[in-house]
């Protein structure tokens, strides 16, 4: 419920939401997000607008107060006492409408956003009512999902049914809550939730109940509203807040029962607080000298944010009490009360619908806790009973007028996200103790290091003395040795100054030597030169004489056939004379 603190602006990093048609008319601009910040919301859900609670037709992800409608199915009683009657209702679900029987002969149609036959599921019920809601919530924006309508329709069927037995039959808490420890994480998240009751302008705490009066604090710069009186119970499991839901319900019923009735005389509350931490990278435009500090404490730009956002599951009173709670008997003072919240939300819805300047959400308990759910920045579900007795069409044509009016709202939803200074904190302090200790040890290796540095020099100086006395005595022995060997260099260098003298000689004499038997191979040379001309002059001359010899022999032969011819010759000269005698 929208107060005029509730529009100022918030030191918070937080992101306005526009949820109303552009034609809305306006209100001051609640907490302008931080202009330096880019978040990952998708644009269209971070342009910074007016305030609007003027009704807007407009989408799904609209800020405009949805209402569904419920219709309980016949009970033996509808059966006994309407069975020569008509329902007072016929819904036209694939219309998203409701007839509102006036007479018979006309009737009143009303369109809301859902309307549920007696036959819808709770799964139905919830998915359309409260998942989107629930949804909004674990992205850090407010949620509320309230019922409202006569006692007896369904209204806490609807939303505080356990289903222990029939998981079917859970109603929107079990499922709420289900949904939010599915999607979040016992690491980085935190799911808390406190129940209370608010009956006679007293809130008393469902899951402790000896705390009763619980006072409701609003933060004057924010305006939020917070119990924190009030037991607040971290959940763990579904199971946890089966049991935590069970105690409450056990608590609400047994204060029903000492007020001897059967019917819920107060409203139950499920304050469901969802702490989500996020270490994603944040891109800011800031100054390179902020980013180096940035850098410096956080090791880089990832700056761990924290959405918070709180979603309520409200199970009103029964509706009809407006009317008739003091014509049932019931002491005026309680009465008084009981009609109270009621009445003042009625009024507050009023005033939103109509858009009045002043939304009196001050003058209960009931709608000051509800001050973010209507006209404020929560993301508002709203499902309204009703049974189908034509008995009750006053009260039916109540609820329907009241859920018609809620439709007009238009909440300014928008995200909670903060820089998540405390873990931040946590970190930076971490990292301190860290350093510290780094430090420290360093300093204590620094300290070990000197001493070992000192012993080694020590050590380290002794050995050189020592070394530099060996050093002197082998200097001095090498001296000696130096004198020895210069000594004997000296005869080494006598010695072969005398060889070389004998070199020198001998290179004479090879050179004499070479010289001769050059001379002599030159001489050698010459005489087989010679002698190869000798032999051939001998062979020449042996040929020769051959030849000779053979001429002589030949010359021999012919003169001895010459004389033989001449013997011949003379023989037969002699006997020619001798004949010639
Ligand atoms: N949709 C439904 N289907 C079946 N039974 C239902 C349905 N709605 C309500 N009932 C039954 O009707 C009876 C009254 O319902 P419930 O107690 O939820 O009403 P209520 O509006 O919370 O009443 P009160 O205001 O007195 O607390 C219960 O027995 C419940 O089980």
């Amino acid at each position: 419920m929208a107060s005029s603190s509730t529009f100022r602006s918030s030191h918070r990093n937080e992101r306005n939401v526009p949820q109303g048609s552009s034609s809305s008319t306006s209100r001051s601009v609640i907490g302008q997000p931080h202009p330096s910040v880019r978040s990952r919301v998708p644009a269209s859900r971070r342009s910074v607008t007016p305030n609007s609670r003027v009704h807007s037709d407009d989408g799904e992800d609209s800020g405009r107060v949805r209402v569904t409608v419920r219709l309980r199915p016949r009970n033996a009683e509808d059966l006994l006492s309407d069975a020569d009657f008509a329902d007072c209702v016929e819904l036209q679900p694939e219309l998203k409408r409701l007839k509102l029987r006036k007479n018979n002969w006309s009737s009143e149609s009303y369109r809301f956003d859902e309307v549920f036959t007696e036959t819808a599921s709770q799964r139905r019920v919830y998915e359309v009512v409260a998942k989107p809601v629930v949804e909004s919530v674990l992205n850090g924006y407010n949620g509320t999902v309230m019922a409202y309508g006569q006692t007896g329709t369904g209204k806490t069927y609807t939303v505080g049914r356990l289903g222990k037995e029939d998981a079917s039959e859970r109603g929107i808490m079990v499922r709420a809550l289900e949904d939010i420890i599915t999607n979040t994480s016992p690491a980085s998240d935190c799911v808390e939730v406190s129940y209370l009751q608010l009956y006679m302008e007293s809130i008393q705490d469902l899951l402790t109940p000896e705390k009763i009066n619980i006072p409701i604090i609003e933060d004057p710069k924010t305006g939020e509203v917070s119990l924190p009186g009030a037991a607040v119970i971290k959940i763990r499991d579904l199971d946890h807040v089966l049991q935590l839901i069970q105690i409450g319900e056990a608590n609400r019923h047994a204060a029903n029962t000492k007020l001897n009735t059967e019917s819920s005389r107060s409203h139950a509350i499920l304050m469901v607080s969802v702490r989500r931490s996020f270490n994603e990278k944040v891109e800011y435009e800031v100054s390179s000298q902020e980013k180096d500090t940035r850098n410096g404490i956080s090791g880089g730009n990832v700056i761990p944010t924290v959405r918070k956002s709180k979603l309520l599951i409200v199970d009103l009173a029964g509706s009809e009490r407006i009317d008739k709670s003091g014509s049932e008997g019931h002491s005026l003072e309680e009465a008084k009360f009981i009609n109270l919240s009621l009445t003042s939300l009625g009024k507050c819805i009023n005033a939103l619908a109509e858009n009045s300047p002043h939304i009196p959400t001050r003058d209960s308990k009931l709608t000051r806790l509800l001050r973010d759910s209507f006209g404020g920045s929560a993301r508002t579900s709203l499902i309204i009973t009703i049974g189908p007795s034509a008995r009750h069409h006053a009260e039916t044509t109540s609820t329907i007028m009241f859920g018609q009016r809620a439709m007009k709202i238009v909440n300014m939803v928008k995200l909670k996200e903060e820089f998540d200074y405390e873990s931040l904190c946590r970190k930076l302090e971490s990292q301190v103790d860290n350093l510290t200790a780094e430090i420290e040890r360093q300093q204590r290796l620094r300290d070990n290091d000197k001493d070992e540095v000192e012993k080694k020099l020590r050590e380290y100086q002794n050995s050189s003395a020592e070394a530099e006395k060996r050093l002197v005595t082998r200097s001095e022995f090498l001296e000696k040795e130096n004198a020895c060997l210069e000594g004997e260099m000296k005869d080494i260098l006598n010695e072969l100054n005398h060889q070389k003298d004998q070199n020198n000689l001998m290179r004479d004499e090879v050179a004499h030597l070479e010289m001769s038997l050059k001379h002599s191979k030159q001489h050698q040379l010459e005489n087989s030169t010679y002698q190869k001309v000798l032999a051939d002059t001998t062979q020449m001359y042996e040929k020769k004489i051959a030849e000779l010899i053979k001429q002589l022999e030949d010359e021999r032969a012919r003169s001895e056939s010459a004389e033989e011819e001449v013997e011949v010759m003379q023989k037969l000269l002699n006997d020619h004379q001798k004949s010639v005698q």
